[in-house]
């Protein structure tokens, strides 16, 4: 059974065709990386995977189960982190916990201590353990982000998506949270689907990529067919492409 099926997916907004006819399946434990230019379908795409958005036709299944609405065992990293500044690390790595409970509950949220600890170790995964303590707020941009993966964690998903999380940062923090994410996905077995625009960085860090253009597939493969032309092929149309290569 893979952890995730799309089948047959298409999205429109309107006359806009964001997402057409899509399918593919995730393994277990899977690390992919969605590629395209702007505008190509990657948001909607991780949308639909976490139930925030239906698709116009088609199936979105995650173990076997139909996606019909918003999911709490997807995790989402965001490229605004969405912490609460005043609050610590850990205190934000926990409100991933309340995910799993009801909104009555959150208000009035005691945190079993399994929580506790899963924010700990989450924290713990992203090499932020000693800046426990430490206000979101006064992190970089990098840390953020990290906390922001612990919070996904600490939900304990059965998927991880991620849309564009390090596009705000600089080189080497981007290169930083990819590392931290790609070892959380390992040492849970956690299926990943991150969209990222670095492609030096997916290359570094992906085991499959799903390239899309105009809603659609256009490659799917790992890193040994992700060629310069396919590249390319996935980012520029034939006339662009072609001068891309005649610059050398
Ligand atoms: N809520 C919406 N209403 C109308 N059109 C939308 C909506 N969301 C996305 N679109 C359109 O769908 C297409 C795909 O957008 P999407 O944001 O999924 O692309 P993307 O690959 O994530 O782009 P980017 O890399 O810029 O984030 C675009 O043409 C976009 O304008």
């Amino acid at each position: 059974m893979p952890a995730v099926s799309v089948q047959n997916v298409t999205k429109r907004f309107g006359d806009t065709v964001a997402v057409e006819n899509i399918s593919f399946e995730i393994p277990e434990g899977e690390f992919v990386v969605l590629l395209g230019p702007s505008g190509a379908g990657k948001s909607t795409l991780l949308r639909i995977l976490n139930g925030l958005t239906q698709p116009t036709e088609g199936t979105v299944h995650i173990n076997d189960n139909p996606v019909t609405g918003r999911r709490s065992d997807v995790g989402m990293v965001f490229q605004m982190h969405y912490l609460v500044e005043t609050m610590s690390a850990y205190r934000n790595a926990l409100t991933g916990a309340l995910s799993r409970v009801s909104l009555v509950e959150s208000l009035t949220t005691q945190y079993e201590r399994s929580d506790k600890l899963a924010a700990l170790e989450a924290l713990d995964t992203v090499g932020l353990l000693d800046e426990a303590r430490q206000r979101a707020g006064s992190m970089s941009g990098g840390q953020k982000q990290r906390v922001g993966i612990a919070r996904a964690l600490v939900q304990r998903p059965n998927l991880l998506l991620a849309d564009e999380p390090v596009a705000s940062l600089d080189p080497k923090a981007a290169e930083e949270v990819m590392g931290y994410m790609k070892t959380a996905a390992h040492e849970r077995d956690l299926t990943t689907v991150a969209s990222l625009h670095q492609v030096n960085l997916a290359r570094e860090f992906g085991e499959r990529y799903i390239g899309l253009r105009d809603g659609q597939v256009v490659f799917d493969g790992g890193r040994d067919d992700l060629t310069m032309d396919v590249v390319d092929h996935i980012y520029y149309d034939d006339e662009e492409a072609g001068m891309v290569e005649a610059m050398g």
